[in-house]
C-alpha cells in the first residue's frame, strides 16, 4: 500500500509552500499558538502569490511595451521590408497604439510599483530575488516571443521556397540569421540568471535550514541516528535536497509560466486553422494528466524512501571511514562489510521498485506523444490538397500543434522528475517542522521538568534526574552547592547517572524536578568524556570553542608546555597545522588539548566527565594543580581514587536514585 502521507495532496501543498516562500515573503512568526501560525502563513501566502501575479503582469506590460516600440522603431529604419512582408504586424501595432492598452500597461507598472513600495516592511531586504525573479520572467517572454518570430520566419522561407521566390527566400535566411545573433546571447542571459537565482536561493535556504538546526540545539535534540526516528539523515536533507528544492522549484515555476505563454502564443494559431483539434487536444490532456498524477502519486513514496536509503548508505560508509582505526583493531571489516552491503542491498531494492514503475509510466508517456503525431497532417493535407491554405501552412500548424501539445503535456512528460520533487518537498517540509523548537519539544511527554535558573554559583535544590522519555529515576532529590573552590567530585558504579547529572547541569537534558542554579553559559566549560576534536588547525583546536579568540603563539606554546605537550606545535610544524587530530594524538593527548581549552578560556566552572581517565597521575595532578591556580572551581566525574585529593566534597551515586553528599579532608 502506499503510504498516505505521500500523497499530491494539502500536506506536500503546504510544505512546499512553507519551504518556498521565506525566501521572497516571510511567513515568520511561527513559534505562537499552532492556529495564529496557520492563519497567519495563509494570510502572507495569499500576499506572495499576489506579488507574483503583480511581478507577472508588470513584466507582460513591460515586454508590450518594449515590443512596440521596437517594432515602430524597426518600421521607421526599414520601412520597404515592413511594406512587403510584415505589413500586417504594423497595422496591429496601430491598432494597438489606438486602443487603450498601451494606458493599460502604463497604470499596471505605475500600480506595481506602488504596491511593492507598500510591502516594503515585508520585501525590502528581499529586492535582490524579486529583481532576479522579475528580469527571469522578462527574459522568458522574450525567449518565447524569439520563438513566435522564429516560427513566422520559417513559414515564409518554406512558403518562399514553394513558390521558388528566391529574393524573398535570401532575405529570411538572412533575417533568421540575425534574430539567431540576437536570440543566441539573450537565451544564455536567461539560463544563467535561473542559475544564479537558484544558487542564490539555495544558499539562504540552506543558512535558514542551518540557524534552526544549530539554534536550541536541535541537532542534539532532533536525536537523527536513532532507529525509529522521524527525521532520518538531516545532513543529506540539508545538502541535497534543499539544493534540488530550490533548482526544480525554479525550472518548474519557469516550465509552467513557459507553457502558459506557449499556449497564448500557440494555441490562438491552432485555434484559427482547427477548432476541433485545440478542443480534442485539451481533452487529451486532461486525460493525460489525470493518468500521469495518479500513476505517479506511488512514485512518491518511492523516490521519498531511496532518498532515504542513499542517505543511510552513505552514512554507513562515513561511519567506517569515521571509526576506522577501532574497526581495524576489532577485525570488524566483515560485519562492516554486511552492513554497509545490507544498506546498499535496501536502496538497490527499493531502486528496483523505482525502475519498474518508471517503466510503467514511460509506457504511457510514450504512447501519449507518439498517438497525435500524425493528427495535424490529417486535418491540414485535405486544406492544402484543396488549395486553402499555403504550404507552409502544414508546418507552421503542426509545430504549434506539438507547442500546444507539449503546453498542455507538462505533467505528464515530466512526471517522474515532479514525484522526486514531491518526495524531497516532504522530507524539507517534515524536517522544518521537526526544527520548530514546539515540536521537538512537544515529543517528549513530561510533566514535570528540571528547571535552571541564572544564579553565580552551581547550585542543585531537590533536583530528581531521569532520562529522557523514561520513568527511571536516575537520582532522587539530591541538594547540593559548588561555590569558592568547594570543588565537587561524583563518583559511582558505571551507569548510575554520573555523566547524565553534568548533562542536566549543562541544560541537556530536564526530565525530573527541581532547580539547577548556574552562571551563564560563557563562565562555565564542560569537557566531555569523549574529548571533542574539531575539523581545523591545531590553533582552533585549542581555542574551541572561542576560535575567535586572539592568543599569541608564545601563549598558546605556554599553555601545551603546562599541559605536557610543549612537542605538539614543533611535530606539526606551527599552529597552522591542519590534521585529523582525532587520528594523529593519543587518547591522553586529546584530554590535555582538551584541558589545554580550559586554560585558554580561563571559565570561572569547568565540568571535566572523566576528562583525565587516559592520562598517567602524574600529568593528573598537574592539570589538576593548574585549575586551582587560576581559580576556576571544578566539579569531576571520575572512578580514580587519586582524583579525591583534588577536590572538597564527595557526591556518591548508588543504583536506584540513591546518594551521598560527604566532605572530603585533604
Ligand atoms: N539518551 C539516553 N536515553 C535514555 N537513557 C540513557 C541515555 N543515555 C544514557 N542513558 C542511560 O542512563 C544511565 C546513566 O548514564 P550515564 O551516562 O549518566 O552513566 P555514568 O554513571 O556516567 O556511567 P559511566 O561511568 O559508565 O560513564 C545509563 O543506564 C544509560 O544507559
Amino acid at each position: 500500500m502506499p503510504d498516505t502521507r505521500f500523497q499530491f495532496n494539502r500536506q506536500l501543498v503546504r510544505h512546499f509552500i512553507e519551504t518556498a516562500q521565506p525566501y521572497f515573503f516571510p511567513t515568520e512568526p511561527r513559534d505562537t499558538t499552532e492556529t495564529t501560525k496557520v492563519k497567519y502563513i495563509t494570510k502572507n501566502t495569499w500576499t506572495f502569490l499576489g506579488l507574483i501575479i503583480v511581478v507577472v503582469f508588470t513584466v507582460v506590460s513591460l515586454a508590450f511595451l518594449l515590443t512596440i516600440g521596437l517594432t515602430l522603431l524597426s518600421n521607421s529604419l526599414f520601412p520597404e521590408f515592413f511594406g512587403d512582408v510584415a505589413g500586417g504586424l504594423i497595422t496591429r501595432v496601430n491598432g494597438f497604439l489606438e486602443s487603450p492598452l498601451p494606458y493599460v500597461a502604463v497604470i499596471v507598472i505605475i500600480i506595481s510599483g506602488v504596491i511593492f513600495v507598500s510591502q516594503k516592511s515585508n520585501v525590502g531586504n528581499k529586492w535582490k530575488q524579486w529583481s532576479l525573479l522579475g528580469l527571469l520572467l522578462f527574459l522568458l517572454l522574450v525567449v518565447n516571443g524569439l520563438n513566435v518570430i522564429l516560427s513566422y520566419a520559417f513559414r515564409f522561407i518554406d512558403t518562399a521556397l514553394n513558390q521558388k521566390n528566391a529574393d524573398t527566400f535570401w532575405q529570411f535566411m538572412i533575417i533568421y540569421g540575425l534574430i539567431l545573433v540576437l536570440a543566441l546571447p539573450i537565451i544564455v542571459i536567461y539560463r544563467y540568471t535561473r542559475l544564479k537565482l537558484g544558487l542564490m536561493w539555495r544558499e539562504w535556504l540552506t543558512q535558514h535550514f542551518l540557524n534552526k538546526y544549530f539554534n536550541n540545539r536541535a541537532y542534539y535534540e532532533l536525536d537523527s541516528n536513532a532507529i525509529n526516528t522521524e527525521v532520518d539523515n538531516p545532513d543529506q536533507r540539508i545538502t541535497q535536497d534543499i539544493t534540488s528544492f530550490t533548482k526544480v522549484t525554479l525550472d518548474f515555476l519557469l516550465d509552467i509560466l513557459d507553457s502558459i505563454l506557449t499556449l497564448l502564443s500557440f494555441s490562438a494559431i491552432l485555434y484559427s486553422l482547427s477548432k476541433e483539434v485545440t478542443g480534442g487536444l485539451i481533452i487529451y490532456a486532461i486525460f493525460g494528466t489525470t493518468v500521469a498524477l495518479t500513476v505517479g502519486s506511488r512514485l512518491v513514496s518511492i523516490n521519498y524512501n531511496q532518498l532515504r536509503l542513499e542517505a543511510n548508505f552513505r552514512y554507513g560508509m562515513v561511519r567506517v571511514r569515521d571509526n576506522a582505526e577501532s574497526i581495524a583493531f576489532y577485525r570488524g571489516e566483515a560485519l562492516e562489510r554486511k552492513q554497509v552491503t545490507d544498506r546498499l542491498t535496501e536502496a538497490i531494492r527499493n531502486f528496483d521498485l523505482l525502475i519498474i514503475w518508471q517503466s510503467i509510466i514511460n509506457l504511457f508517456q510514450l504512447g501519449y506523444q507518439y498517438f497525435p503525431r500524425l493528427i495535424p497532417y490529417i486535418i491540414i493535407a485535405p486544406l492544402y490538397l484543396q488549395g486553402e491554405v499555403d504550404f507552409g501552412a502544414i508546418g507552421q500548424t503542426s509545430f504549434a500543434f506539438f507547442q500546444v501539445l507539449s503546453a498542455l503535456s507538462l505533467i505528464t512528460n515530466q512526471i517522474q522528475g515532479i514525484t522526486e520533487f514531491a518526495a524531497s518537498i516532504n522530507r524539507l517540509g517534515e524536517f522544518d517542522e521537526s526544527l520548530n523548537p514546539l515540536s521537538f519539544k512537544k515529543e517528549k511527554i513530561q510533566t514535570s521538568f528540571i528547571h535552571t535558573q541564572d544564579s553565580a554559583d552551581v547550585a542543585l535544590e531537590n533536583v530528581t534526574l531521569q532520562p529522557p522519555n523514561s520513568d527511571r529515576i536516575l537520582i532522587n532529590d539530591v541538594s547540593l552547592n559548588v561555590r569558592n573552590h568547594n570543588n565537587l567530585l561524583i563518583m559511582g558504579a558505571s551507569g548510575t547517572g554520573k555523566s547524565s547529572l553534568l548533562r542536566a547541569i549543562a541544560g541537556l537534558w530536564n526530565s525530573g524536578d527541581g532547580i539547577i542554579k548556574r552562571p551563564e553559559s560563557k563562565d562555565i566549560l564542560f569537557l566531555p568524556q569523549k574529548p571533542y576534536m574539531i575539523l581545523g588547525t591545531l590553533r582552533e583546536q585549542l581555542l574551541y570553542p572561542n576560535t575567535e579568540n586572539h592568543v599569541t603563539d608564545d601563549y598558546l606554546e605556554k599553555v601545551l608546555e603546562i599541559v605536557n605537550l610543549s612537542h605538539l606545535s614543533e611535530r606539526f610544524k606551527g599552529f597552522d597545522a591542519e590534521e585529523n587530530w582525532e587520528n594523529v594524538l593519543s587518547l591522553g593527548e586529546q584530554q590535555r588539548v582538551a584541558f589545554a581549552r580550559i586554560l585558554i578560556t580561563k571559565p570561572r566552572y569547568a565540568i571535566l566527565d572523566e576528562a583525565t581517565s587516559a592520562l598517567d597521575v602524574k600529568n593528573e595532578e598537574r592539570l589538576y594543580q593548574e585549575l586551582s591556580h587560576m581559580g576556576t572551581t571544578y566539579i569531576s566525574v571520575g572512578h580514580r581514587p587519586t582524583l579525591s585529593q583534588y577536590h572538597q566534597q564527595l557526591l556518591e551515586i548508588f543504583d536506584g536514585g540513591n546518594w551521598e553528599l560527604k566532605g572530603i579532608e585533604n
